[in-house]
């Protein structure tokens, strides 16, 4: 069920309260991705700040030696292994890549150089008399070539530039994403990993950005600072070169203040976020100036979606959420309005700073017209001195901006390193691990003094809970709410931890089991089940994911469910795509609405989208390799009717069809009490622990808890 984005904590700037957990070390061991993580984590901490704080996401880092030591230690550490990685997707490619920036980096030195020859050979033909069209045409074709070459090479460079940035693209956002999914509940909900998968989040994305965005940021691009190194010195040697063995240095220094000029106020002036690409929009989350900025961004969009996500309507409707939700968002809004107010003002501040620097590139000719009176210099010369030293300011404008944003980029490329290397919590180490023998009747269950504290509470959600189940046996939990009942079954699913006590399955330590493995072995229907915007077919096949594209098991556990009814009124059956959030199939009326039932996307009610979420358990639950069935509340939108059909089918399916014999164990938490009589035994929870255990009739005659619960309900 959709969860009220407002109820999430921030993200940002959070102090580790007393009595939680020092930082969690990203590895087991101190290897390299552990240095990384502890450095990254170091480079967040807030300077001088009297409580431990740490810097939100993607927030730039300050020039301070602690930072610059930092990046070097994450560069010493990672740089090289992510660089040869991503080289070596296309070694040739990418050698050529850098090869090819390196040159073009050159070519607007000899680019000033071949014009200053073709302007001093005209000059010289003009003064000697020599003038002919046809030479003119000559030295004019001579350009026309050198041009020609030049955007070939470009377009070449470009060429390989994009399949090589695509495939590292492509390597990236693969690596991030088998990552996730790859880690656990525990291990995401730890502040410290959220906040380093953020700003891996941020690593990846920087690939997305064409042109020159945060791209520059990845190991390969940043080959770039060369390049611009480079191109300053090649320009350097030839204003070196221009003015050896002459007399202009005075004259240089007179022309190239009023080029240095602008570059010298922007630098001083208002510090544009990330060079000249840095105005905050709200599709650009990491170039917020500051938190309060990040945080209203973030805040806005939830409300947003909050106003424009249907699933949210009934509650926003039935407890006049309108104005809240109008106010809440006109305060976030304005605080961004405000940052983007401030960008424009320096926009314009740098629109200012435009004319200013045209205005003294107009002046930079005074000097140069004094040098062409007095000295013997040619035109073509006096061209070239000028071209370069235009030349170098812009190009250490941008290697300012390039190392800047390297600078970040070595932070967020840390934190893609560490969190690649993160391992989840509930992975046992390689040589602790135990597969996953089957016994005859189903998964046996020993639960021995369990305690378990959510991470964050005081009180625990489970407490010295004792009980045995054996395999084939069936066995009901009940409880009032709050007692512990899904938390208890979300550590029988391996999904959550536990803090104290022992788990045997199968006579092995859950923990011993890889988790992967483990669930192999089970299926479920949680209470908070998921309500996939796919189709019918897929909702129900992903199950079991071997057959999702089989309509006969789909339909066959549709069956089971009792849900085959209500797919086959669906308008395309199998292949009608499910809304988890459809109310009025047509909310603004029109017969073209986006939601009309014409489109296929279709709404189902709670007990239908329950059917739905059983006969996903039910794709599995038929497999030999499946031992347990747990179902945490299965029918608790259901119908009287429908309800039996579920707990028959799951009486049958735990059973083999020819002998009768009990194949799996059966695990279901429940609220009807009338189908805790179906179990073998039945678990009645209170306060975090079993406070009876044994068969319906048992608890009955003890005439305690379970008894009045039972009582009140039938
Ligand atoms: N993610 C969480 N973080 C902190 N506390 C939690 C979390 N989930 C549950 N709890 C707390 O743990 C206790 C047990 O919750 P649990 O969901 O296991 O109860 P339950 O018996 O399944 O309740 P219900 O019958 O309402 O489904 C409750 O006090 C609850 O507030």
């Amino acid at each position: 069920d959709p969860v009220c984005p407002m109820s999430s904590p921030p993200p940002s700037e959070h102090a580790p309260k007393p009595g939680i957990a020092p930082p969690p070390k990203a590895h087991s061991s101190p290897d390299s991705a552990e240095v990384v993580f502890q450095a990254w984590l170091a480079s967040r901490a807030v300077p001088r700040a009297k409580t431990a704080s740490y810097l939100f996401p993607g927030a730039q880092r300050p020039f301070s030696a602690e930072n610059f030591r930092l990046a070097y230690r994450i560069i010493q550490e990672c740089a090289y292994d992510l660089f040869f990685t991503l080289w070596s997707l296309h070694p040739i490619r990418a050698t050529i890549m850098m090869a090819m920036n390196m040159i073009r980096s050159l070519l607007p030195a000899f680019r000033g150089y071949s014009q200053a020859m073709l302007i001093d050979e005209l000059q010289s033909l003009v003064v000697s008399g020599h003038f002919t069209w046809y030479r003119i045409g000559q030295m004019l074709f001579v350009e026309v070539l050198r041009r020609v070459i030049e955007g070939l090479l470009d377009s070449l460079a470009a060429t390989n530039e994009s399949l090589v940035l695509n495939s590292v693209r492509f390597h990236i956002e693969h690596q991030q994403l088998s990552q996730r999914v790859r880690l656990d509940l525990p291990t995401l909900s730890d502040p410290f990993v959220r906040e380093l998968l953020q700003e891996s989040d941020l690593f990846a994305r920087s690939f997305h950005v064409t042109g020159n965005g945060f791209g520059l940021l990845s190991p390969l691009e940043a080959f770039r600072v060369l390049s611009l190194i480079a191109e300053i010195a090649s320009h350097l040697w030839v204003i070196y070169s221009l003015t050896h063995c002459t007399t202009h240095v005075c004259v240089l220094i007179f022309s190239s203040f009023p080029a240095a000029f602008p570059l010298l106020m922007a630098w001083l002036g208002p510090a544009v976020s990330f060079g000249s690409h840095g105005h905050a929009t709200e599709s650009d989350p990491w170039s917020f100036s500051n938190q309060e900025e990040a945080q209203a961004s973030e805040r806005q969009e939830k409300l947003r979606n909050l106003a424009y996500n249907d699933s949210f309507r009934p509650e926003v409707e039935l407890f006049g959420l309108g104005p809240w939700i109008l106010h809440s968002w006109s305060a976030a809004r304005k605080v961004l309005l405000g940052a983007e107010q401030r960008n424009l003002a320096t926009e314009y501040s740098v629109l200012a700073n435009l004319h200013v620097s045209e205005l003294f590139s107009a002046l930079q000719h005074i000097p140069l017209i004094i040098m062409l009176q007095t000295s013997s210099a040619s035109l073509g010369s006096v061209t070239l001195y000028r071209s370069s030293i235009q030349s170098v300011v812009f190009a250490t404008r941008n290697l300012l901006s390039v190392v800047r944003m390297a600078f970040q980029g070595v932070f967020l490329m840390g934190a893609f390193y560490a969190a690649m290397n993160i391992k989840p919590r509930l992975q046992p180490k390689k040589e602790d691990i135990i597969a996953y023998k089957q016994i005859p009747g189903g998964a046996k269950i020993d639960v021995r003094g369990l305690s378990y504290t959510y991470p964050g509470s005081n009180e625990p959600a489970l407490r010295d809970v004792n009980f045995t189940l054996q395999a084939g046996e069936t066995l009901a939990i009940v409880g009032h709410n709050g007692s512990g009942k899904s938390t208890l079954a979300n550590i029988l699913l391996r999904i959550v931890d536990f803090s104290d006590g022992q788990l045997l399955v199968n006579d092995v330590d859950i923990r011993r089991y890889a988790p992967a493995e483990y669930h192999d072995h089970v299926t479920a229907v949680f209470q908070g089940f998921s309500k996939f915007s796919t189709t019918v077919q897929e909702n129900v096949g992903l199950g079991y994911v071997p057959h999702v594209q089989s309509p006969e098991a789909v339909n066959h556990a549709l069956e089971l469910a009792d849900a085959d009814g209500v797919v086959n009124a669906l308008p395309k059956g199998l292949q009608t795509k499910l809304e988890s959030s459809v109310y009025d199939p047509a909310p603004f009326g029109g017969p073209n609405s986006a939601f009309s039932p014409s489109t296929g996307h279709h709404g189902l009610s709670g007990g239908e989208w329950q059917r739905v979420a059983v006969a996903r358990a039910f794709m599995r639950a038929r497999q030999p390799g499946v031992d347990l069935l747990l179902f945490d509340e299965p029918t608790s939108s259901l119908d009287a009717h429908a309800q039996n059909h579920v707990f028959n089918t799951i009486a049958n399916v735990s059973k083999d069809p020819v002998s009768g014999a009990r194949t799996k164990s059966v695990i279901f938490i429940t609220h009807r009490l009338s189908t805790a009589r179906r179990a073998d035994k039945v678990a009645m929870m209170e306060n975090g622990t079993i406070s009876e255990f044994g068969s319906h009739e048992e608890l009955l005659r003890k005439q305690g808890s379970y008894a009045a619960l039972y009582d009140a309900s039938v």
